[in-house]
């Protein structure tokens, strides 16, 4: 059973520290997802993991080898890439067959395999196509059909998914997923899409700058985002200041609401996040809070309805019903729906949150 463990992982080229202490356990047989804007650190683990660069310090561990300088070729990890590298000159099965020919597989062998992977990525129709007479989808496929035929216990995917358009996307989320399950190896897949994340992860690691912000189940970092950085990457929400009044009661902009989170100290500053689908809305002067409808968008599943309360604050809500621009009407919560976060920009506070997330991984 493999286990991926970065243990105080940092990375630094020329000086300039692109990792800092990364701690982290992967499990065998799950989908993961790092997440993160542009620029944080994602594909530089992923390269850590696939040994095309090396620590500058920590450790790595496959089970119980250590992989510092273990060579990319020596390890059992194959990667796709945005672009999906394949060879033009060469059809489907010659492309899935190549690294098992170079590597002088017995052809009956080889047979067998890119058989089976043509079979995995419903690729058995286009054996012969020519790589140039396949679509994007088609195209994508095989190169995951390329990276798994060698049987990897480790498959990494870089933002894989990034050049197709919207509907192939979706349905290769779907193929992807179904094909880790197949195969129950780790894939650790990079895209800075949260729906995506959502969608396929059994876990997702969420970045930022370097360093690992939050790590969890989808549900877990939706429902419960450690502060204003992750609730805004993940769904959309309505942030909003407030502070504590006592245990289960928040002050949101000079009003009391029960909440259900404890242990904060009264008067401490904190981010109140409530998720647009959690708002209700009732008659005016019957819910918590009046407001008068600004506008309404239709989004296919739901309305999204913009609303301003009497101190000129903006609330968004999803709704099945839409509502009047310019009615006057009122907003509804549960105490459970809203979510309690120590704000961001509170360094210290964020820093001992961040470590002491870190030592409990
Ligand atoms: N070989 C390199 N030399 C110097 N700096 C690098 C090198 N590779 C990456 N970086 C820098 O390291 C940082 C992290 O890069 P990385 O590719 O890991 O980010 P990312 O989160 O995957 O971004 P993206 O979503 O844009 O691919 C960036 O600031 C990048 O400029």
């Amino acid at each position: 059973m493999t286990v991926i463990k970065l243990h105080n992982i940092t990375q630094s080229y020329n000086d300039n520290k692109i990792l800092h202490n990364i701690n982290y356990t992967f499990q065998n047989n799950k989908f993961y997802t790092i997440l993160g804007p542009s620029g944080c650190g994602k594909t530089t683990v992923l390269k850590l993991i696939g040994g095309f660069i090396h620590p500058t310090g920590g450790e790595i561990f496959f089970g119980n080898t250590k992989m510092n300088g273990v060579g990319a070729n020596k390890r059992k990890v194959n990667t796709v890439f945005q672009d999906y590298a394949l060879f033009p000159h060469l059809n489907v099965y010659e492309n899935i067959a190549f690294g098992l020919k170079v590597k002088k597989v017995n052809k009956k062998i080889i047979d067998e395999k890119v058989l089976e992977v043509l079979k995995l990525t419903n690729l058995t129709e286009y054996k012969y196509r020519d790589i140039s007479e396949l679509s994007g989808g088609q195209r994508q496929r095989v190169a995951i059909a390329r990276a798994v035929v060698n049987e990897p216990d480790i498959l990494l995917l870089d933002e894989p998914l990034s050049a197709l358009d919207q509907k192939l996307r979706v349905d290769m989320q779907y193929e992807l997923k179904e094909m880790q399950k197949r195969l129950g190896i780790i894939f650790i897949f990079v895209t800075h899409d949260q729906e995506e994340a959502l969608a396929l992860s059994d876990e997702i690691i969420v970045m930022q700058k370097g360093n690992i912000v939050q790590a969890g189940t989808p549900k877990d970092i939706y429902d419960e985002p450690l502060n204003r950085y992750v609730a805004d990457f993940i769904g959309e929400s309505n942030i909003v200041r407030g502070t504590m009044v006592e245990d289960m009661k928040v002050d949101i902009y000079g009003k009391t609401y029960g909440c259900i989170d404890g242990g904060i100290n009264p008067g401490t500053p904190v981010d109140v996040m409530i998720r647009p689908e959690d708002i209700f809305i009732v008659k005016h002067n019957e819910g918590k809070l009046n407001v008068t409808v600004d506008s309404t968008l239709f989004r296919g599943v739901h309305y999204e309805i913009c609303c301003i309360d009497e101190d000129g604050y903006e609330w968004v809500l999803h709704s099945t019903k839409n509502a009047e621009t310019g009615s006057r009407v009122s907003l509804n919560f549960e105490p459970e729906d809203i979510h309690i976060m120590i704000p961001g920009e509170d360094e210290d506070e964020f820093n001992e949150r961040l470590e002491s997330f870190q030592e409990e991984q």
